[in-house]
């Protein structure tokens, strides 16, 4: 009997852990944490509080501190690290690693300075493996909670998809599969960016109306930078594009959402980040994303203000009095 697929997850963080013990119930599964004291409160406590609090993990999930370690035993390679941080954690495994093996990114940022999405720093680090991704609607809390979500495992090869799928899906976690990789990615990073601004909204208490027009033109601008850069516009009306959106902008534990609302009372960028010790890749990634905009010849109108602001040069409040500076166009000029 074939023996079964053993899947290693980098990145012991609230996603990085939900996504192993998501996996744990389908097939042996290790995390690599960091922090020693992590992997050892995973392996023997069966949680990891710091991150997902009390929520009991399954007693087949490990983990381990050892990087090398990990690597040896992946059949499948999950990387759930920040952006900022893929290249360090991956660049010692490069010759570790068996040959061909599927890597799948959770991340949902740009690279600074690079500007490279993370499956393309991926296929950089790690040439020869096929690279896609795992993204969608997928708040950590709630699925470590049990409840319902859908999400796509995106690969330039279906056939790949197809056989990563189970390994991922429970009945309470509904895996879809497409082939537009650039076009899911994008998604999971855009949005981002748009839950910042949502977050701006609500802390500044706009209406209703006001919200749906930033999710809607939110949107638009997501999908007209995508369209320009060769992904499919129907990518971004699905799971990876308006469901992460919509899941996003509405949840008060998204920590894209939170800095926004923060710097909408009035705290700092740095205090904002400092308060919610995880990471929001939107802060960062705001201010690349227009660099790409501009190298696309795209409009981002609602990327530039929430640039502006997490780099200090405009407030919110001014953010949202100045929705005027930029005159409306036809609703459907997308591209
Ligand atoms: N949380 C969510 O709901 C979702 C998150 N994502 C994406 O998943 C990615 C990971 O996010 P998430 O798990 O939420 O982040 P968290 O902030 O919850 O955790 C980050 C994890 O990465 C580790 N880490 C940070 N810097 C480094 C580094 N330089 N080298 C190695 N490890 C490092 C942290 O270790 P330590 O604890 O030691 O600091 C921690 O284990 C992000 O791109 C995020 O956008 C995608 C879907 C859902
Ligand atoms: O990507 C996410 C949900 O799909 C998590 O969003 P936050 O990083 O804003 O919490």
């Amino acid at each position: 009997m074939a023996r079964a697929i053993r899947v290693v997850v980098l990145g012991s963080g609230s996603w990085g852990t939900t996504v192993a013990a998501l996996s744990a119930r389908n097939t042996p599964t290790l995390v690599w944490s960091r922090n020693e004291e992590t992997a050892r409160e995973i392996s023997t406590e069966h949680r990891n509080r710091r991150y997902l609090g009390e929520r009991p993990l399954p007693e087949s999930l490990r983990a381990t501190s050892d990087l090398v370690e990990a690597a040896h035993e992946a059949d499948v390679l999950v990387v759930g690290v920040p952006s900022d941080a893929v290249r360090e954690t991956l660049e010692p495994i490069a010759d570790e690693l068996r040959a061909w093996v599927p890597v799948v990114s959770l991340v949902k940022g740009l690279e600074p300075g690079t500007r490279l999405r993370p499956t393309q720093v991926m296929a950089e680090c790690l040439p020869g493996h096929p690279v896609g991704l795992l993204a969608g609607p997928n708040l950590a809390g709630e699925i470590a909670d049990g409840m319902a979500a859908a999400a796509v495992v995106a690969m330039q090869d279906d056939a790949v998809a197809a056989a990563l799928q189970p390994l991922f899906a429970t009945p309470r976690f509904r895996v879809y599969r497409n082939t537009d990789v650039l076009g899911c990615e994008l998604g999971g990073i855009l949005k981002n960016i748009v839950a910042i601004a949502a977050g701006m909204a609500e802390g500044l208490s706009v209406g209703d109306n006001t919200r749906a027009m930033v999710l809607s033109r939110g949107l638009a601008e997501m999908t007209r930078l995508g369209e320009a850069m060769g992904a499919s516009p129907r990518t971004f009306a699905g799971l990876t594009g308006m469901g992460d959106l919509i899941a996003t902008c509405m949840s008060p534990s998204s920590r894209n959402r939170r800095v926004g609302e923060a710097l909408a009372r009035g705290m700092t960028i740095e205090e904002a980040v400092d308060a919610l010790g995880q990471v929001a890749e939107g802060v960062k990634t705001a201010p690349t994303v227009l660099e790409l905009a501009r190298e696309y010849g795209v409009e981002m109108p609602i990327a530039a203000e929430v640039a502006a602001v997490v780099t200090g040069q405009r407030t919110p409040t001014d953010v949202y009095r100045g929705l005027r500076r930029v005159a409306p166009g036809d609703e459907e000029d997308i591209v």
